[in-house]
């Protein structure tokens, strides 16, 4: 860590929260940061730490719900958090996921979910899929909703792939997901996060595409990358993917410190004698 907790970078003045700002960051090699968040303490801690943009991820199912998937999160539930993110971060790209049943059955599901979502306070919408969404997507952008295309391990398809596994590492593979992101930004998406592929795959599609790219265990090449909050503050309990990365030790720090105060409240040290 190079910095005290609590020290809080000065805000960034620079635009991050317009789309537009999105495209000239990738026009001009400038690389962004986005994180998920869940809630409005953290929300507004990401936006004073400087960060460029928060997720609010159906990968709350998991860090926030205790699930061991992300397939029994509701489209409510992701209203309700957004709601929360978007108070915090009023100067941060807002970016919600649909979750899993709440868009796949046609565009126009698509869109009265999305819909909840931007009255909620998103500024982008993501949903997962390939070629598959390329219509929802072109209907969704076609009205109104700013669409990110998630692809590659998508986790709501965690059934079908077998678990959460790369993907993408077959040169078949690989082509699938080149053909399947230029054809979602082409429909419209105006960003493309790729999820657990190889590096230089994430580069091609980065090249590729005429959008920002966001990847997430998909190596360096991409135009931004993101990561799951309670991974970086190391309050995931259970298992974090390998290419996450920890860089505080919040279980013990949480830990310690309600312990501290129990601890107190046993030795009538708290309260204080008034
Ligand atoms: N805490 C947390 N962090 C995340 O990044 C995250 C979640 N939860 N939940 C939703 C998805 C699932 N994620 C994952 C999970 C595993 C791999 C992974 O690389 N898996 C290994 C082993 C898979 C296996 O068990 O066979 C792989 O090599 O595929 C990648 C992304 C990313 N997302
Ligand atoms: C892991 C990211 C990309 C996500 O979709 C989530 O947090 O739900
Ligand atoms: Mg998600």
């Amino acid at each position: 860590m190079d910095k005290p907790v609590g020290q809080v970078t000065p805000a960034r003045k620079t635009d991050r929260k317009s789309i537009a700002s999105w495209d000239r960051a990738k026009r001009d090699g400038e690389i962004r940061a986005l994180i998920t968040a869940y809630d409005y303490p953290f929300a507004r801690l990401a936006q004073e730490a400087g960060i460029d943009g928060i997720l609010i991820g159906d990968s709350l199912g998991m860090t926030v719900q205790g699930e061991r998937d992300t397939l029994r999160v509701s489209l409510d539930q992701i209203v309700y958090h957004t709601g929360l993110v978007a108070r915090g971060a009023p100067d941060c790209l807002i970016m919600a996921d649909l979750p899993f049943g709440s868009f796949e059955a046609g565009p126009a599901q698509a869109f009265a979910s999305a819909a909840e979502l931007l009255k909620a306070g998103a500024d982008v919408i993501k949903l997962e899929g390939g070629a598959a969404m390329v219509e929802t997507v072109g209907f969704l952008s076609a009205r109104a909703v700013p669409v990110c295309a998630h692809i590659g391990l998508t986790p709501q398809h965690v059934r079908q792939f077998g678990g959460f596994k790369r993907q993408g590492k077959t040169e078949d593979a690989a082509a699938r997901l080149i053909l399947d992101a230029v054809a979602l930004a082409e429909a419209g998406a105006r960003m493309v996060l790729m999820e657990a592929i190889p590096t230089p795959l994430g580069a091609e599609i980065t090249r590729r595409v005429a959008v920002p790219t966001i990847g997430i265990g998909a190596g360096g090449g991409t135009d931004a990358q993101i990561l799951v909050l309670h991974d970086v503050l190391g309050l995931t309990g259970g298992y974090v993917p390998g290419f996450a990365r920890t860089y505080l030790d919040g279980a013990g720090l949480v830990r310690g410190a309600i312990g501290h105060y129990a601890e107190e409240v046993r030795a009538r040290a708290f309260p204080p004698e008034s």
